[in-house]
């Protein structure tokens, strides 16, 4: 079935996906094939009936409608199969808390992410960049996954609770993290929670990382119980411990579900970030070229890069978005309906699933020309500047936008610089590592080799930017901050 339906702006198209199958829906090509299948989508209308193993639900492929959802989050809330798996992990937290809930969670956590406070976190951004950048070797087959893992590993509990993981430690994260994020995707799309109770070597995995992490968690809390405080997000949590019986006040629970939603979120969206960037470039000569043109010049003599260095590095921040477009690491995300709704001129009853997709957003030709070409210069000031309005979502959009985003785009780019100062990193011969999409979509085993970089001659640094707050169009989206 499907149909235009005019409603007071403009004519929609609602329509169902085909090749449901009794029981998974959809789960096969989803599983199998889901950037293939998301991309198949917007011929069948702008709002999209999929089945979520036999659960009906909506995706919206037009940014409008995208935009419609994300800024009323009363009535498209948290929730829906990828939220319903996440609580067992992450509680009741900044990320799946409900609409209501929400507004007090964003407001304590907040000003650990203000832009005013980014700069003060660059120099661990970078002393963790360089650490990565020394311990490789020339012609090293190394693990690029792994090390940019460690690295957003590292930076984040840097961060988040200052130097409390040892160096085992960060490695165990690094590994939980991966098994989590593959078995959490598997539970999205297959809803049927009895399957993931059978112990299989796989479900094993996942109960042994999500036990294991807890309890990571556990004593890093324990641990700073004991000692003084600090001025980090964990220190920052225990004060609000204190205002017992006032508004504000955070349990001990609440504490634990906030540090490990943050660890989680801040670590493994970025890794992916700069794991698609280093897949990415070796096929795009050009675009390498002119990274380390800029790296060179900006950067001159391998200084050191740190915040006032950001404006300067346009292009490296216009690859660091084309990436963020490519292959945007969050690429599919579930609501709940709140209330019986309208949506594209379709009634939508409360209990409803609702997707969106960043990815298949940024594919879309009618927002973007030539979707799979990968341009840099799309994000560059000027004429190629082109995008439909609001087709660009890697962070998300409205009160439940990303709180990380301007962490996490300084996070990436100044690590860009580091590396791309030192090194050319090359696919192993006749290997293409290709981004695989789970709870995160990106590279998740990427071996490359270090060729050291010879220094490039000097050139002119680019003109900085006026578009968006700062210049990078990841960070158009509009957001909406908790009073
Ligand atoms: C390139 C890196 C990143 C990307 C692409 C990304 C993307 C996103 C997206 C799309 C959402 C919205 C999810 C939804 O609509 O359901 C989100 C939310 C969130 N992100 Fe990020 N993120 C990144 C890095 C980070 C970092 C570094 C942190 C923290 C250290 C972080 C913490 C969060 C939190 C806590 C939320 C929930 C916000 C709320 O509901 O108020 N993210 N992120």
């Amino acid at each position: 079935m499907s149909g235009s339906i005019p409603t007071q702006e403009r004519a929609w198209k609602s329509g169902v996906a085909p090749g449901i199958f009794p029981l998974v829906g959809h789960a096969i090509p989803l599983f199998r094939r889901p950037l293939a299948f998301l991309n198949s989508l917007p011929a069948h209308g702008d709002l999209v009936e999929i089945r979520l193993g036999p659960q009906r639900a909506w995706l919206v492929c037009h940014p409008e409608l995208a935009h419609r959802v994300l800024m009323d989050a009363r009535t498209f809330d948290k929730g829906g199969p990828q939220y319903d798996r996440l609580r067992p992990l992450m509680g009741n937290s900044l990320v799946t808390s409900s609409h209501d809930e929400h507004r007090r969670q964003r407001r304590l956590i907040q000003p650990t992410f203000h832009p005013s406070r980014i700069a003060g976190y660059t120099q661990v951004m970078v002393e963790e960049a360089e650490a990565v950048s020394r311990a490789w070797r020339p012609g090293e087959r190394a693990d690029v996954s792994a090390a940019m893992l460690g690295l957003t590993t590292r930076v984040t509990s840097r961060v988040l609770f200052s130097d409390s993981l040892d160096a085992a430690t960060v490695a165990e994260v690094r590994d939980c993290l991966a098994a989590l994020v593959r078995g959490l995707f598997i539970r999205t799309v297959v809803p049927v929670a009895p399957l993931f109770r059978i112990p299989t070597p796989a479900n094993r995995r996942y109960r042994r990382a999500f036990d294991r992490l807890h309890a990571i968690i556990d004593s890093v809390v324990d641990e700073r119980r004991r000692s003084r405080h600090r001025d980090d997000l964990l220190g920052t949590l225990l004060e609000a411990e204190k205002d017992h019986g006032s508004a504000s006040a955070v349990g001990a629970q609440e504490i634990h579900d906030q540090l490990i939603t943050l660890l989680l979120t801040g670590v493994e969206s970025t890794a992916m970030c700069l794991g698609s960037l280093f897949a990415l470039l070796p096929g795009h000569p050009e675009a390498e070229r002119r990274l380390h043109s800029e790296v060179d010049t900006v950067l001159a003599g391998g200084r050191r890069p740190g915040m006032a260095d950001l404006p300067r590095l346009l292009y490296t921040r216009s690859v660091v978005a084309e990436t963020l477009r490519t292959y945007p690491p969050g690429w599919l995300f579930t609501r709940v309906t709140t209330r019986d709704t309208e949506l594209a001129g379709v009634r939508i009853p409360q209990g409803t699933t609702v997707l969106y997709s960043p990815y298949l957003l940024h594919h879309d030709p009618a927002s973007f020309a030539e979707p799979d070409r990968f341009l840099p210069d799309r994000w560059l000031p000027g004429p190629a500047a082109v995008a439909r309005h609001g087709a660009m979502l890697p962070f998300a959009a409205g009160s439940r936008k990303c709180i990380g985003d301007t962490f996490a785009l300084a996070e990436a780019t100044l690590a860009v610089a580091v590396i791309a100062g030192r090194w050319r990193l090359r696919p192993l011969p006749g290997h293409a590592e290709q981004p695989r999409p789970a709870a995160t979509l990106g590279p998740r085993a990427l071996k490359m080799i270090c060729q050291p970089r010879p220094r490039a001659p000097l050139a002119e640094p680019p003109t900085p930017g006026t578009r968006a707050q700062d210049g990078c169009p990841a960070h158009a989206a509009r957001s909406t901050p908790a009073p």
